[in-house]
């Protein structure tokens, strides 16, 4: 049996970090995923002498560990799994889990893979047992840079098992597409999974990023409250990955702890964003009503984006790779901020809306336009 489930990364239009704290913030999904292939012998097959394998195909490595020797490590985990209502992972059976991953080698260049490896091996030993089987991850998503690659990776993974499990179910189709969705209800219990993913992956998160992952559009999100946005008019956004590598469980870490060291000033500076990403969110919806006004929706939009970096610099999550890119755009008048965890990784840049207008207007005399690269190669040739 084969089942493949892709969950897709995000961006965080406002209100990161701030979020773990109790704020609101806004998220959109966007069209990069991870893919994971789940394959299962039949029942019966390999027994007791089977493997539980992964291949992250991305990083070019690939772990198993026998069934027995999972048996051996976590006993109860593999025997009375409670699959309606997942239960958080313990410090002992984490620590267990983290015995099973030093059992490999990873390249010290690569030690990063090691959270994602225990998520694995909780979300898949939970799920199905200490039953053999092999599942293969890749990803269009760059890994540690802000785009939500851990939250994608515990939502497939959670997804494909769940299925396998015969606890969740695929129904209505996506157009176009070999894809199937969800109901909500599913939906629930794969984001329920997934979150205890992202808490060994990231200590402490805010729940926003495998939520998005899960439910996809664009949401405002406060305390495990999600709301869907309406969005008629998509915002469109550019996004510059510095490739300044960081990782989001210290980055969050860091902010609670400058939270208390300055437990008052950092309350206002949540506040702050409370009140960015709630005004986000209604000239977001705004925008989906109101066609005409438009431009200074954009406006409002880049103002907002542009108060929310001076906050997450007060936070201590911005970089200087970070800071080249708000210089760069600026240049040209147009607004960024960072998304996700910051200290590298990503920024977003907000693209005004009135190119995309102008085309439209022109195409709508009749007239066809291009949108070309200028000063590229000549002549080329391929022979096979
Ligand atoms: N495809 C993947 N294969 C293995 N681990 C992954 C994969 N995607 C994400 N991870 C795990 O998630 C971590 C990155 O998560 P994080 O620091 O939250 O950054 P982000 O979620 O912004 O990409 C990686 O270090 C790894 O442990
Ligand atoms: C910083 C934070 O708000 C978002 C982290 O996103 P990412 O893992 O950097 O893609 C943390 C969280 O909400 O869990
Ligand atoms: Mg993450």
């Amino acid at each position: 049996m084969e089942i493949r489930a892709r969950a897709p990364g995000k961006i965080i239009l406002a209100g990161e970090h701030a979020v773990v704290h109790g704020s609101s913030a806004v998220a959109a999904a966007i069209d990069l995923y991870t893919q994971s292939s789940l394959h299962l012998p039949p029942p019966g097959d390999g027994g007791a002498g089977g493997e539980v394998e992964v291949d992250l195909t991305d990083s070019g490595l690939a772990f198993s560990w026998p069934c027995s020797r999972l048996l051996e490590a976590l006993g109860e985990t593999c025997r009375k799994a409670e699959l309606q209502a997942p239960r958080p992972c313990s410090p002992e059976e984490l620590a267990s889990i983290a015995r099973l991953v030093e059992l490999h080698e990873i390249p010290e260049a690569k030690i990063w893979l090691s959270a994602g490896l225990s998520a694995f091996l909780y979300l898949y030993t939970s799920i199905l047992g200490c039953r053999p089987g092999k599942v293969v991850v890749s990803s269009g998503l760059p890994m540690g840079a802000g785009l939500g690659s851990s939250a994608a990776f515990s939502v497939s993974l959670s997804g494909a098992l769940l299925t396998a499990a015969g606890v969740v179910c695929a129904e209505g189709a996506v157009d176009g597409t070999e894809w199937r969705l969800l109901g909500k209800d599913h939906l629930e219990l794969v984001n329920t999974w997934a979150f205890q993913g992202e808490k060994i992956i990231h200590g402490k998160p805010s729940g926003i990023d495998n939520a998005v992952s899960t439910f996809g559009s664009m949401i405002k999100f406060k305390k495990g409250e999600l709301t869907n946005l309406k969005s008629g008019n998509p915002v469109k956004m550019l996004i510059t990955d510095t490739r300044v590598g960081r990782n989001t469980k210290a980055l969050v870490a860091g902010v609670s702890e400058r939270a208390s060291r300055h437990p008052d000033a950092m309350a206002s500076v949540f506040h702050a964003v409370n009140t960015i990403s709630e005004e986000l969110s209604s000239i977001v919806e705004l925008a989906a009503t109101d066609e005409i006004a438009m431009t200074s929706k954009e406006e409002k939009l880049a103002e907002l984006m542009e108060m929310n970096q001076g906050l997450l610099q007060c936070m201590g999550v911005s970089h200087s790779s970070i800071e080249t890119v708000l210089r760069s755009t600026l240049k040209y008048n147009l607004v960024s901020k960072l998304t996700g965890g910051g200290g590298g990784g990503c920024v977003l840049t907000l693209i005004p809306t009135l190119l995309e207008k102008v085309t439209t207007e022109l195409e709508s005399h009749g007239f066809r336009c291009f949108k070309v690269e200028v000063g590229g190669q000549g002549l080329q040739i391929h022979q096979g």
